[in-house]
This record gives structure tokens, sequence and C-alpha cells, in this order.
């Protein structure tokens, strides 16, 4: 049976002096284990999800629940919520807070009162496992924006998070650092992290996520596998999301042929995706 991480149930929030409000009875659980995508047009709530999934801001009205708990709003127990729901924001300046690459990563750790040798250790480890090694000692504002983005992860990842929120992680990414970063998801995933990117790129929801998440005004009015979300075409143009290139072309380009051609045709380009990303 599906398990679920997290939950919303019925969840209002309007932003002090807003006429309208952001989320509007929001009912939608995050899969345990899944790559979900988070798609909707801007300003349909997305990034006031995230600050509510991890108690950043706390629901007018309804409940979100973590491992089927209503959340609690005291700090003690929202620290703990941190460690476990970890937020990337999109601009990785908003993350960033102390002067070098190193002092950045520990400071989650140094909230937690972990012996320092603990520290050092998951320090040094998660340099590694970013490639941040070489810049460990350099100062954050020295850094391309490449390379605040994945010390923003690596400051979350740290923390050994069991779902990983990301907030258009790609936004001001040129292709390599976008495929560096879809290498390091599929390793974060692989290593047990549910996943959960808000994203404008439907060319990435649909060769990287296995769960979508359809939001407009405030609600979630489509969920699915990618196949079956972008299936709903008419409904996607209606809120003028539109379809993936890709799905154009497969779907477009072979109206006329049987679905045999057109699944060989899908998987094989789904091969060149994960070739692309691993
Ligand atoms: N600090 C704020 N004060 C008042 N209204 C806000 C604030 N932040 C967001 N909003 C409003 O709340 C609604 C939801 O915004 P949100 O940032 O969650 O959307 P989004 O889906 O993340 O958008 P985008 O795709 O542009 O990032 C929008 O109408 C927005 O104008």
């Amino acid at each position: 049976m599906q398990e679920y991480l997290l939950e919303f149930e019925q969840v209002y929030y309007t932003y002090s002096g807003a006429q309208q409000s952001a989320l509007n009875g929001l009912n939608l659980k995050v899969p345990l284990g899944k790559r979900c995508a988070l798609i909707g047009q801007n300003g349909c709530g997305k990034t006031t999800l995230f600050l509510l999934a991890n108690g950043l801001y706390k629901p007018d009205s309804g409940v979100v629940r973590w491992r089927g708990e209503a959340l609690n709003y005291h700090r003690n127990y929202l620290g703990k919520l941190r460690q476990q729901v970890g937020l990337i924001f999109q601009d990785p300046e908003q993350q960033l807070v102390a002067s070098t690459v190193e002092e950045d990563i520990s400071y989650g750790l140094c909230n937690l009162d972990l012996p320092v040798a603990e520290i050092q250790a998951r320090v040094e480890q998660v340099l590694l496992e970013f490639g941040l090694t070489a810049l460990a000692e350099r100062p954050v504002h020295h850094l391309s924006l490449g390379q605040k983005k994945r010390v923003s992860i690596a400051d979350v990842m740290v923390l050994n998070p069991e779902l990983l929120l990301l907030d258009e992680p790609t936004a001001y990414l040129d292709v390599k650092h976008t495929r560096n970063l879809i290498k390091t998801l599929q390793r974060i995933h692989r290593n047990g992290t549910t996943l959960m990117m808000a994203t404008h790129d439907l060319d990435l929801v649909y060769r990287w996520a296995d769960w979508v998440f359809v939001m407009d005004k405030g609600n979630l009015i489509l969920e699915g596998e990618p196949q079956d979300v972008f299936n709903q075409r008419s409904l996607l143009e209606e809120l003028e999301l539109g379809v993936p290139l890709i799905y154009e072309m497969l779907f477009d380009g072979l109206a006329g042929e049987d679905e045999g051609v057109k699944e060989r045709v899908r998987q094989r380009i789904l091969k060149l995706f994960h070739d692309f990303a691993s």
C-alpha cells in the first residue's frame, strides 16, 4: 500500500493584506519514495505550499500532516521537522548564511548540538559527495550561481532529510549545471530521499518525475504519472500550461501510427533522457 510522507487536508492560507487566498482548500498527499513534480501557473501557490510543508507558515485553517501526524508549531518540533523536510529555495542567496562553504554546510548541524567530530565527518562527506571539497574554504559570495545552488542543496542534504522540496531548482542554471543537478537528484533519490520539485520546465517533468501534481488557484486539480497527466491535454491547454515538447512531437508527429509504434518511440526517447542524466 502506498504510504504518504506529507499531507495537506483542506488547507487555506491567505497572505496578510492579500485579496485572494494563496491556498484554497488544498488537498494533496506526497507519496513516499517518489520523484514528484509540482506544476502550475505563476502564482498558483507552489512556493506557499512548500513554506507550509516545513512549518515556516501555518495554515489559516485545515491541517498539514507529517507521517500521519498534524504539525505542531512549537520551536523544538519545528527544528526537528526541518531536519526531515528539507527546503531548497529558488534563489540560493536566500539560503546561504555563513561566510565560507564549509561553515555554511555545518551551520544546520551546529544547531543540533552534535559532537564536533561528528559534524566534521558529516561535512567532509557532503563536501565530497557534492564535489565541493576544493571550494570548502571559499567565501560563499565568491561562488558562481551554479556553485551556490550546489552548496544550498548540500546545506540541506547534510541533515539527511526524508523529503527534499526544491523550488524551481533549474531556474538560472545552464545546460551543464541542470544536467549535474539532475544527476545529483538521481543519486539522492537512489539513497532513499523522496523528492518534490516545483518547476515550469515540462520537458524536465516528463523525463524526471514519476508523479506529477498540477495546481491551479491554490488547489490541486490533477495528479498522476506523467504520461497520464500529459494525456489530459485539453485541461492543460485550458490552464495555459501546455505539454512537454517531446510529447507534442511524439503524439502529434506520430498521430497516424499505432500505439505500439508510439510506445517504442516513447521508450527510446526516455532511454535517451535516462542516458543523459546517468
Ligand atoms: N509575501 C506575500 N504577500 C502577499 N501575497 C503573496 C506573497 N507571496 C505570494 N503571494 C501571493 O500568493 C499567491 C501564491 O504565490 P506563490 O509564490 O505561492 O505562487 P507560485 O506558484 O510559487 O508562483 P511562481 O510560479 O511564480 O513561483 C500569489 O497570488 C502571490 O501573489
